[in-house]
């Protein structure tokens, strides 16, 4: 009879939980320039959009803005030897555009390439897999006086700048993926301006779309001709499965309604080519200024899909058909537990995105890009932070992601958002996702539980392969 001691339940269960991932799965976690940067004046970075959105009277909590942020610009060592500490395979972090083209296009800041070289040679160094992300919504402010996304030049200078970056890195990053989430830049941005532009124009968010694909997809070929043949290339989606609180026929019309307005507005131009059939009428809108060859360049080949997931949409279906984007997402749900974001944990719903999108998309690779949970954590000054809801919240959403590898989902990776705690966008720094914390008075790092928890994790996963 064996009579080791067993490690408590609890950590014999997340071992159990490690070995459902296969060998040379790559564990990660991600942050955005300007979120963690700060450092915004210096070394020839020029303004972007969220500068100038943080800057302007109630648009971000109190008035936060990202001028120091994490200072991350200023702690690379420091925050790598984090990521060893934690043992992670790979980090996901975005190169800030006015960094490396202050103006948008034209002259290129030597120091703001200098700064990315040394982060991915630091990472390299230290055995960390560098993926980068191009656009993580910091936009130069010149080309938003000339329109932003509005301006199909804007696309155009994308992939100028995706080539200059391509051209200093290429060899050295290990995938790219163009955009973040560019639903969050038209929708959020252009349509209903809770995000930096701010601009409130429904028409808007579906030209300005438009543009980051057209954007995303004259960048793919520009960076394949910069790096290593069969280096991965792709784009990272938020992908938020919907779902239907109840039979009624107005409920499964409704559900389609938001599956595209959420989702295929983004997937189907990319994947398939073409817009969702009869998306532009349910917003009642005109569709984009689409120019011929368009749709062709937007679907150029990609290598894998990065999903963000952080919740899903439950929809009851209303007597008259709403637009797609006024779907109503029912009221709290009885019994659901909820971030601090306000967003309902339902783990299944990642696991349900990946099989639906694995099966009806030609993804190729799928990686989780960004999973994660505010809450609100507080520190004590002690050793580490009690974080448990974060770390069932991940054991709960990285289960699903087993479920789904089971189920023969080709999932190649998963990034937890985020590596500390940062700037939370219109939310500043009151909401916190780290599973390190951040003393903002002192910049000093503390790993929470959750922090602890992933490194155990991995550890397990190391041992079994
Ligand atoms: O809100 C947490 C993270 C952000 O910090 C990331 O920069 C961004 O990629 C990201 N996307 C989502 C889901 C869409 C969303 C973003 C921001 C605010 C509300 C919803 C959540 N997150």
């Amino acid at each position: 009879m064996d009579i080791t001691p067993k490690a408590p339940i609890q950590t014999q269960v997340d071992t159990d939980l490690a070995r459902r991932f296969p060998p040379r799965f790559l564990w990660g976690a991600a942050t955005a320039s300007y979120q963690i940067e700060g450092a915004v004046h210096e070394d020839g970075r020029g303004s972007s959009i969220w500068d100038d959105f943080s800057a302007t009277p109630g648009k971000v909590f109190e008035g936060h803005t990202g001028e120091v942020a994490a200072d991350h610009y200023h702690r690379v060592e420091e925050d790598t030897d984090l990521m060893v500490r934690l043992g992670l395979s790979a980090y996901r972090f975005s190169i800030a555009w006015p960094r490396i083209v202050p103006e948008g296009r034209g002259a290129i800041n030597p120091a703001g390439l200098d700064f990315y070289d040394r982060l991915v040679d630091t990472l390299l160094e230290k055995g960390i897999q560098p993926f980068a992300t191009l656009y993580h919504w910091d936009l130069p402010s010149p080309l938003e006086r000339a329109g932003g996304w509005l301006n199909r030049e804007t696309a155009y200078a994308f992939a100028d700048y995706t080539e200059i970056v391509a051209r200093r890195l290429g060899d050295r990053v290990a995938s790219w993926i163009t955009l973040n989430e560019p639903w969050c830049s038209a929708y959020l941005g252009y349509g209903i301006g809770v995000h930096a532009p701010g601009r409130t124009d429904r028409q808007g968010a579906i030209d300005a779309a438009h543009h980051l694909l057209l954007g995303h997809g004259l960048a793919v070929p520009r960076l394949r001709a910069q790096v290593p043949a069969g280096t991965p290339v792709g784009i990272t989606l938020i992908v938020n499965p919907v779902y239907g609180a109840d039979e009624r026929a107005e409920t499964a019309r409704d559900v389609k309604l938001a599956h595209a307005f959420s989702n295929a507005w983004f997937l189907d131009p990319i994947y398939r080519g073409s817009y969702p059939e009869g998306f532009f009428e349910a917003m009642a809108l005109n569709p984009p200024p689409i120019q011929e060859g368009d749709l062709e360049i937007i679907s150029a080949p990609l290598d894998f899909l990065g999903v963000n997931n952080y919740s899903r949409t439950l929809i009851r279906g209303a007597q008259e058909q709403p637009l797609a984007d006024s779907c109503q997402a029912v009221a709290p749900i009885p019994n659901a537990c909820y971030t601090d974001m306000g967003w309902e944990i339902y783990p299944h719903g990642l696991r349900d995105l990946l099989v639906n999108v694995a099966r009806d998309y030609p993804v190729g690779n799928i990686y989780v890009t960004e999973n994660g949970a505010a809450f609100p954590d507080t520190w004590d000054g002690g050793e580490t932070i009690n974080d448990p809801r974060r770390v069932s919240y991940l054991r709960s959403y990285l289960t699903a992601c087993a479920e789904a590898l089971e189920q023969g989902v080709p999932l190649r990776g998963y990034f937890v958002w985020s590596l500390m705690d940062n700037f939370e966008w219109a939310e500043g720094y009151a909401k916190r996702f780290g599973i390190v914390y951040v003393d903002y008075s002192t910049q000093r790092r503390i790993i929470k539980e959750s922090g602890y928890w992933y490194a155990e994790l991995l550890n397990a996963f190391n041992n079994n392969n």
